[in-house]
């Protein structure tokens, strides 16, 4: 029997491929299993042609579970979101122009939305009217120290939809993987039109 869970996973890389938001082998995905595991993307794949060998069962620590196989190398930060919020479902990593570049050029650590009516994408928003935060974060490979960071700023207070890294990408979240395709789906238009409005200088 197919197993749905991994080919949501499989489902998503093929359309985020389709997308452009996923060039080389950038980004990662997961999607929960139940509360102390989830399936990770191996490491080093090409997120449009994965296949169900790819995803790798991995533990809240980031241990894999039942193969040799490497698991993505930001597994930490996947596991990091599950552990903080017991409604997250699965989790997209990607690494769009849009949001490489505008995370480069946010000031500070929040990229605050305002006035889209597509921030209605973002569930709970009910206008445009709203501020919708994403938080950034400097980019680094010290996966146990962004992991850190992330749990300190949740703390003071959950972050929501999704987060930038700078230079890097975005990861988005949802209760399942529909939630976090609409999530991503309506940050990256969020993000293009923030990056056209600083190109016409109205930023
Ligand atoms: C093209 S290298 C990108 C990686 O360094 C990383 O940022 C990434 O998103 C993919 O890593 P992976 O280990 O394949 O999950
Ligand atoms: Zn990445």
């Amino acid at each position: 029997m197919p197993d749905t869970l991994k080919q949501s996973v499989i489902d998503a890389g093929k359309w985020i491929d389709q997308q452009g938001w996923c060039p080389a082998t950038g980004g990662n995905f997961s999607v929960r299993i139940d509360a102390k595991h989830a399936w990770v993307t191996a490491s080093g794949k090409h997120k449009g042609a994965l296949t169900p060998e790819d995803l790798l069962q991995v533990d809240l620590k980031g241990v894999v579970i039942g193969s040799e196989k490497r698991p993505s190398a930001e597994t930490l930060l996947h596991m990091a979101l599950y552990g903080l919020d017991a409604d997250i479902g699965a989790v997209l990593h990607t690494h769009s122009v849009s949001s490489t570049v505008l995370s480069r050029l946010v000031d500070g650590d929040v990229l605050t939305l305002r006035g889209y009516e597509m921030q209605k994408s973002l569930s709970g928003n009910t206008t445009h009217d709203a501020e919708a935060a994403i938080h950034v974060f400097d980019n680094t490979q010290d996966m146990p120290e962004l992991a850190a960071q992330l749990h300190q700023r949740w703390l003071q207070r959950p972050l929501q939809w999704g987060f930038l890294v700078r230079g890097h990408g975005l990861y988005a979240w949802g209760r399942d993987m529909a939630e976090a395709r609409r999530h991503l789906e309506g940050l990256e238009f969020l993000f293009a039109c923030e990056l056209e409005m600083i190109k016409l200088g109205q930023r």
